[in-house]
């Protein structure tokens, strides 16, 4: 923890007395997070070669206390090492919590981190009356009311292919665990039946991967089921460049009545919801397979569980449910959902509990990633990589501009705003200012110079009081 004397010097200002520097820090709500730890990397050229230089000044929000971060869903000890590194104070849990617990506490949160669980809707939000930023530690963000996010100047940040890797070789398993019965074989063995059968059980050499869904995850599990020998045929709504020999079909109907296996990897959108049902499975071949490791809401499962009971799908691998439970231990049952029971009772499905990318490689690899760009977000107003909001960045302030002020000035994207901004900017040297919007939200991001710490106050409520303003930040 910093005192107020020791921001000072990190400012490189007069050190006021003892005195001055408690009626400072009272009065302008000093943070003593993030401590000195975080060393925004910037780079410089200098005999054709880039150097990373250690300059930087380290900045530290106004009007906001120290920074209390809830992590949800067991993230990644790389995550919540980065984030303690800062000083911002952590609050870690292993589940992810019911809405009602969660209205309840996260109204004292400048930060939450979630990985698939945790549903941040907008009832919930509405009561996140502190909350900047939101990272989610997963690829998927459909679990985020991200317009409402946005609209309410709370950036969202994702990791998009840290787990791309990891559910692709999960479904490579699974093709062949299907294709073998091998979960039943194995079932079987634990329970003392020796059944050693060929019946129904093939080599995936030969077959077609029907692939919906040609973005992170289905392009490299292309290119995997191509080492297998299989034939990989795609669907996609977007027009894509095929990956070695595989192909893109011009329809949904197209792929299911020529895959041997079918396998969802699209995002839970509207669109998507349902896309697998019953007429969709009638159109699969007799005897084809069907694996979903995307969303729960991709494929009808009670229509699956009807064509399995007929013989028509052959086996299927479900990684994700329209209803999962909160943590580990907690029950698969019909309390959750209604078909539970039916579903579990079949033969050759593979039912996994949303573990697409739950590897050591993937967590860790994106505890680092979603943490490094909370940090960035908190301590210098960096947007990049956000999915609801304009991305937005400027150079970090170094140590010879410790007079600097960074202002960051969320707003509706309406007429004649940067007029009203730059009025009140322009009392001081605006050195850098980038601006950008996304839909009806747009965000400014200016360094001024020459600013006294004592007119920081004045600045940020004469931001606050413009009436297209959503968010106002002051780091200084
Ligand atoms: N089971 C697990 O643990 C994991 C599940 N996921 C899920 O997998 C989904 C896909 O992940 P990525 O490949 O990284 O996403 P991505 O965004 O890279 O690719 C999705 C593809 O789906 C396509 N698409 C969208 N709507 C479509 C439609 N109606 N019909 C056909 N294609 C459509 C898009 O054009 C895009 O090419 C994620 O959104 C997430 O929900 C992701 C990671 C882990
Ligand atoms: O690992 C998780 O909790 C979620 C994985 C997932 O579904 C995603 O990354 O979208």
């Amino acid at each position: 923890m910093t005192s107020a004397l020791d921001v000072t010097e990190a400012l490189d200002i007069e050190p006021p007395t003892t005195e001055l520097a408690r009626r400072v820090s009272s009065s302008l709500d000093l943070s003593t997070s993030p401590n000195g730890t975080f060393h925004p990397a910037s780079w410089v050229k200098g005999g054709g070669q880039l150097t990373r230089t250690s300059t930087n000044k380290q900045l530290k929000p106004f009007a906001t206390e120290d920074i209390k971060i809830l992590l949800l869903e067991n993230v990644n000890k790389t995550g919540l090492d980065r984030l303690e590194a800062q000083g911002y104070q952590v609050t870690f849990l292993k589940t992810s919590l019911p809405e009602d617990e969660l209205i309840a506490k996260i109204r004292d949160y400048h930060v939450i981190g979630i990985r698939s669980k945790t549903k941040l809707t907008s009832r919930v939000l509405r009561e996140a009356k502190n909350l900047i930023v939101i990272g989610c530690f997963c690829i998927g963000t459909n679990q985020v009311d991200t317009q409402y996010a946005a609209e309410h100047g709370i950036a969202v940040f994702n990791s998009p292919f840290s787990n791309s890797r990891s559910v692709a070789e999960l479904v490579i398993g699974e093709i062949i665990s299907l294709a073998r019965q091998l979960g039943d074989r194995s079932n079987e063995m634990h329970r003392g039946t020796w059944n050693k059968v060929s019946n129904g059980c093939w080599e995936i050499r030969g077959k077609t991967l029907g692939i919906i869904g040609y973005g992170h995850i289905g392009s490299q599990l292309s290119v995997l089921a191509e080492a297998f020998g299989m034939t990989v045929v795609f669907y996609d709504t977007v027009n894509l460049m095929a990956l070695g020999t595989a192909k893109q079909l011009p329809s949904l109907q197209a792929l299911l009545r020529t895959a041997d296996f079918v396998t969802c990897h699209v995002p839970e959108l509207p669109e998507t919801k349902n896309m697998i049902g019953r007429k969709e499975i009638e159109y699969m071949k007799e005897g084809s397979y069907l694996i979903n490791a995307s969303r729960g809401s991709v494929i009808e499962i009670p229509a699956l569980i009807d064509a399995m009971r007929a013989g028509k799908i052959a086996g299927a691998a479900l990684d994700v449910y329209p209803a999962e439970p909160g943590g580990n231990g907690d029950y698969f049952t019909n309390d959750l959902n209604p078909w539970a029971e039916d579903l579990r009772s079949l033969k050759n499905i593979i039912l996994t509990p949303h573990i697409g990318g739950s590897t050591e490689e993937a967590q860790s690899a994106i505890g680092i990633e979603v943490s490094e760009a909370l940090v960035r977000y908190v301590n210098e107003g960096s947007t990049l990589g956000a999915v609801n909001m304009p991305e937005v960045n400027l150079r970090s302030l170094t140590m010879d501009e410790a007079n600097h002020v960074r202002v960051i000035y969320i707003h509706r994207n309406i007429p004649g705003v940067l007029r009203g901004v730059n009025a009140i900017l322009g009392d001081h040297n605006v050195d850098k200012q980038m601006t950008d919007s996304r839909g009806d939200v747009a965000y400014l991001m200016a360094d001024i110079s020459d600013v006294n710490v004592t007119l920081i106050k004045d600045l940020y409520q004469r931001l606050e009081s413009l009436s297209s303003r959503i968010m106002t930040r002051v780091l200084y």
